[in-house]
């Protein structure tokens, strides 16, 4: 029989950035991603404000690499060590001294993500080596409402999520926890939520989702748009003085036929030129004149990607882009938006 992965070096190792503000629950529910069976061989990164690293303690280190990283907040001081450590766990993966098949990265609860998931896109040799698949951000439901008002980076943590995995929800009343998810969906309609319940865990919601990758899945399958941009603004926004504007939101844009390619180039260059620092994630899926696929296009602040990807075939060609980042200038994208459209 032929062994499926002859050159194992050859296929990009995923990496799970798991984020949160302090004491949320990462290292928790780390714990139940390691001792849950599910077959994945998982070497951890741990990152611990301070000098003294408490988390990998905690953690139970059965089936994992721990490699902890101390001294410094990952998304600053030691984002040149994040590189190293990810550079060694390849080396020792090669020479067989270590077996993993993935990494989870646990950033401190102060850690702005964005630097964690550009330094797999800035440093070539790790883009090769590795592909980011998600950040999953724990949200503690009894004190986020607090933290959210007076941490901006628990803000920063919400927009780049691929997932939103609520902790704590048993101890907080069904209205305060639905104002909760409502706000999160708001912040950033593009992850799916869902409450962490002791005992059960679905691996296959955490692990393999391919976040960054250039795939037509701009919003959950399950619920398109709603309530995600509903009832904060009719036009699909977050922006603009509503009961919840928080500093980061999320805007749609929305256009049911084909923008002209030139334009929309020259658009989505003025937006991230203008507002890449601003822009936290930001994906589109835009039907071409004269092209069979679709033109998808993601990124994180300026480091953006686009390729074509699935065919249109009968499905109805439209336009749509998703945009989660601080303070966005709804009336001036939308404006630049609609110029780029092609009437039917
Ligand atoms: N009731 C309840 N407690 C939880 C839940 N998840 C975590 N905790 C508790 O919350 C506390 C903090 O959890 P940790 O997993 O250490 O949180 P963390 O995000 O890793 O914390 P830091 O590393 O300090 O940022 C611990 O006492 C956990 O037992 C939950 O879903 N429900």
């Amino acid at each position: 029989m032929q062994h499926p992965n002859p050159n194992p070096s050859s296929v990009p190792i995923p990496v799970t950035v798991l984020t949160g503000f302090l004491g949320a629950g990462k290292t928790t529910l780390l714990n139940r991603i390691l001792t849950t069976a599910h077959g994945h061989r998982i070497a951890v990164i741990e990152n611990e404000f301070g000098p003294v690293n408490i988390d990998s303690e905690l953690l139970v280190q059965q089936s994992a690499e721990v490699v902890e990283m101390t001294n410094g907040c990952l998304c600053c001081t030691v984002r040149g060590d994040l590189a190293k450590n990810l550079g060694d766990l390849k080396a020792r993966r090669d020479t067989g001294e270590l077996a993993f098949d993935r990494i989870v990265i646990e950033t401190t609860g102060l850690a702005d993500p964005g630097p964690v998931i550009q330094t797999f896109f800035a440093e070539a040799e790790l883009a090769e080596t590795y592909l980011l698949d998600a950040v999953l951000t724990v949200v503690d439901a009894v004190h986020a409402p607090r933290q959210i008002d007076e941490h901006p980076v628990l803000l920063k943590q919400i927009g780049f999520a691929d997932r939103l995995l609520v902790s704590k929800s048993e101890g907080v009343a069904a209205d305060a926890l639905d104002a909760l998810l409502e706000r999160l969906a708001r912040i950033n309609p593009r992850a799916p939520i869902r409450q962490l319940v002791a005992g059960e865990l679905d691996v296959g919601f955490l692990l393999d989702i391919r976040g960054f990758n250039l795939n037509e899945n701009l919003l959950p399958a399950d619920e398109p748009t709603k309530p995600r941009f509903h009832p904060a603004s009719k036009t699909g926004s977050v922006f603009g003085g509503t009961a919840h504007s928080d500093e980061i939101g999320s805007l749609l844009l929305e256009h049911p036929g084909e923008v002209d390619l030139d334009r929309i180039g020259a658009y989505v260059q003025t937006l991230l030129d203008r507002y890449g620092d601003d822009l936290l994630r930001y994906k589109g899926v835009l039907a071409i004149p004269d092209q069979a696929s679709r033109l998808v296009f993601q990124g994180v602040h300026r480091l953006a990607g686009f390729d074509y990807g699935k065919e249109w075939n009968d499905d109805a060609r439209g336009s749509r882009i998703v945009l989660i980042g601080r303070r966005l200038p709804e009336d001036e994208l939308r404006a630049g938006f609609a110029e780029c459209a092609i009437a039917a």
